[in-house]
């Protein structure tokens, strides 16, 4: 009876469940009092597969946790403050969000933020290792493609590192790229269909327009001014901001779907499929973003390159000793 119930239901949402669904998980986002932090708990208080949000930050979580308490989802919602509170916050999480530490001013570039940044990841990681060590853990922090290997190397310490389960966000280039080419093309943003495979900093961002569907159109010149701002956006926002940091509310849209799509996939959905910079061998840089099957262990299916053209193919020749340098900065940053 249940079980047909359930389906029943996984039908009207017009979605393929299996019928062992858990429908109840520990999210913890660390950094949640922040300019992302704040709307991106916001968010995640609304999703109905989250009965349990813990909100870390260093500063201001009492007073967010109490506010975002009064919702009426049925997660409860509590506030952990300071560094002695990390462990109680991050114990039996199953998905871990990090949006912890500075963001840029104009001038700067997201390496820039590395010497803060760097060692917020090494102190959060540590204690994932110890308090929820099979969660899924999603970095949102820059530079992001230092900071996942910073992590990995913490993990792999600790003896508890699973590649599939550690995931760079960079879902905010998929969602620009989705934004910019359904107004060009005056369709619904929601319906444009783009990888954006690579890392998440300038040369490193790779959209991938010939795969576009429905199918870009736009000239030579287009599409290379298409591809020059997905890749500088973040920069765009920078400046627009003017010293008052970088997106936020785009990167709390973005981020709250792809911790919504690792719970759609720990919940046994199928078919749920988004970038991400993860460990890889699909290139020579062994973190790299391209499409991924999400599942209940995280990466079931890393989907590889799609198909470049040549354009596309210099833009990832650029990009691989660029990512290559990242990676090895935080590889030895957490060696040493
Ligand atoms: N992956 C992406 O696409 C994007 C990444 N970002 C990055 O996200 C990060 C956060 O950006 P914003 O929210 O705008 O910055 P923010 O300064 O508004 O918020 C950062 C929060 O982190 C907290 N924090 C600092 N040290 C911490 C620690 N040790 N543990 C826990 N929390 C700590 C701060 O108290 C603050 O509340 C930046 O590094 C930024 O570059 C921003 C936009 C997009
Ligand atoms: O540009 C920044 O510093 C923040 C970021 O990563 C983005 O907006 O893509």
């Amino acid at each position: 009876m249940f079980k047909q119930v359930a389906k029943q239901v996984a039908t009207q949402a017009g979605r393929n469940f299996s019928t062992t669904n858990q429908n109840n998980y520990k999210v913890a986002v660390c950094g949640a009092s922040g300019g992302i932090g704040q709307p991106l708990s916001l968010l995640m208080k609304l999703n109905p597969l989250v009965t349990e949000l813990s909100l870390f930050d260093i500063v201001h979580t009492p007073g967010v946790a109490a506010d975002l308490s009064h919702i009426d989802t049925k997660s409860t919602t509590n506030g952990f403050k300071g560094s002695e509170e990390l462990d109680s916050a991050l114990k039996g999480a199953d998905v871990v969000v990090i949006p912890a530490g500075v963001p840029r001013k104009p001038g700067m570039t997201r390496d820039d933020l590395f010497n803060v940044n760097a060692g917020i990841i090494k102190d959060i990681s540590t204690s994932i290792a110890r308090q929820c060590p099979k969660a899924m853990v999603a970095i949102i922090t820059n530079p992001v493609n230092t900071c996942v290997p910073i992590a990995a190397e913490i993990l792999k310490k600790a003896g508890v590192y699973d590649p599939n389960r550690l995931f760079g966000v960079s879902t905010l280039d998929v969602v620009r790229a989705r934004a910019f080419i359904g107004h060009a093309l005056n369709v619904d943003p929601q319906k444009v269909e783009i990888p954006v495979i690579g890392g998440h900093s300038g040369v490193t961002i790779l959209p991938i327009l010939s795969q576009c569907k429905p199918k870009y159109t736009g000239s030579d010149a287009d599409i290379q001014a298409l591809t020059v701002r997905i890749q500088e956006a973040g920069t765009e926002v920078v400046k627009a901001k003017a010293g008052a940091g970088s997106a936020t509310l785009s990167m709390a849209y973005a981020g709250a779907r792809f911790a919504g799509s690792l719970l759609r996939g720990l919940n046994g959905e199928k078919n749920v499929i988004e970038c991400s910079y993860v460990q890889s061998n699909v290139t020579e840089a062994t973190f790299f973003s391209t499409p991924l099957v999400l599942g209940k262990n995280g990466i079931q299916e890393n989907l590889g390159l799609p198909k470049l053209n040549d354009f596309e193919k210099k833009l990832l020749e650029a990009a691989i000793p660029e990512l290559k340098n990242n990676i090895k900065k935080g590889v030895d940053f957490a060696k040493n």
